[in-house]
């Protein structure tokens, strides 16, 4: 486990920010007085204060340089400024870790001090209820020690495996954006029931536990979601019919293309 004396600290506290925190908090990863936050928006800053017990500060340096693990959680856009900014904060001691979409290690590793640590995640919001999906890629001055820590803190939170580089953005394209491919799935099916004459509640919880539980069926089972539909799926039965609907409606293609491009996205903000 990673020492839970050693200090993280997040610069940015917005949505994936304060996900994050609040799953390493809740896996007890390190304790609240040893987890720091910066934002520039100081309310989002009192409600993780009031919330999680942990150390603000509207001042990026305070948290930087308190911190052995810095992991950056502002927007891809504002990155530019804020690497300038913390440059002198950032020693040779302090793994940084970046969740932002796009940005390449070696954005990082030219803007920082040579032989900086530097390690690429793409996690998700699900952090917050310890379910995320992480990708994890090393820069080149991070050791296997590094990758080790990253790997135990966004296990922690949910599931991590180690990429590299290359496939970040099609990580980011299907696990990093995909929570929100499937929540108005999840609404669009609850629509069909309520449209039938269910109650919306009871649509909204059937439709989000059978997603849940269609997941879960396949990680524990191991088994290929070709074959897991074709148990649910009676010869003339109601299921077929169903999938038919989908298939004429093009679902899986309009699924493969939403992936592609939000990858095709990541790889845009890679370049600016
Ligand atoms: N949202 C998601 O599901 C995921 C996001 N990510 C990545 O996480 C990063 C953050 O995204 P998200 O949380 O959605 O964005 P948010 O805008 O919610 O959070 C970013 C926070 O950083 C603050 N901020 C802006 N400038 C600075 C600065 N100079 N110093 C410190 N804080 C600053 C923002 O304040 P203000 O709003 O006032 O500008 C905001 O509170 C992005 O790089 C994104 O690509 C990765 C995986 C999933
Ligand atoms: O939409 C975005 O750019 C961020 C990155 C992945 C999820 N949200």
């Amino acid at each position: 486990m990673v020492d839970q004396n050693r200090k993280i600290g997040f610069i940015g506290a917005g949505k994936m920010g304060s996900a994050l925190m609040q799953g390493i908090i809740k896996a007890e990863i390190v304790k609240p007085e040893n987890l720091g936050a910066a934002d520039v928006y100081e309310p989002f800053l009192n409600d993780l204060k009031a919330k999680l017990g942990i150390n603000i500060s509207t001042d990026n340096s305070v948290i930087a340089s308190a911190s052995d693990i810095l992991i950056l959680a502002v927007k891809p856009q504002t990155l530019g400024s804020v690497l300038e900014n913390l440059k002198a904060d950032i020693t040779s001691d302090k793994l940084i870790i970046s969740i932002a979409a796009g940005v390449p290690l070696s954005t990082y590793e030219n803007a920082l001090p040579a032989g900086t640590r530097v390690i690429r995640v793409m996690p998700n919001i699900a952090a917050t209820v310890s379910e995320a999906a992480s990708g994890i890629a090393p820069g080149k001055n991070a050791t296997p020690e590094d990758v080790k820590t990253a790997l135990e803190i966004f296990s922690a939170v949910g599931t991590a495996v180690q990429v590299s580089e290359s496939i970040m953005d099609a990580v980011t394209g299907l696990s990093g954006s995909g929570p929100a491919f499937i929540f108005p799935i999840i609404e669009a099916m609850a629509d069909g029931a309520v449209l039938e004459g269910m109650d919306r509640k009871s649509a909204l919880t059937l439709s989000a536990q059978t997603v849940l539980g269609a997941a879960k069926m396949m990680l524990e089972t191991g088994l290929h979601p070709g074959e897991l539909k074709d148990m649910v799926t009676s010869p003339a039965g109601t299921t077929i019919q169903g999938v038919h609907a989908l298939e004429e409606a093009g679902v899986r293609a309009a699924f493969m293309n939403a992936v592609i491009r939000a990858t095709e996205r990541s790889r845009e903000l890679g370049k600016k």
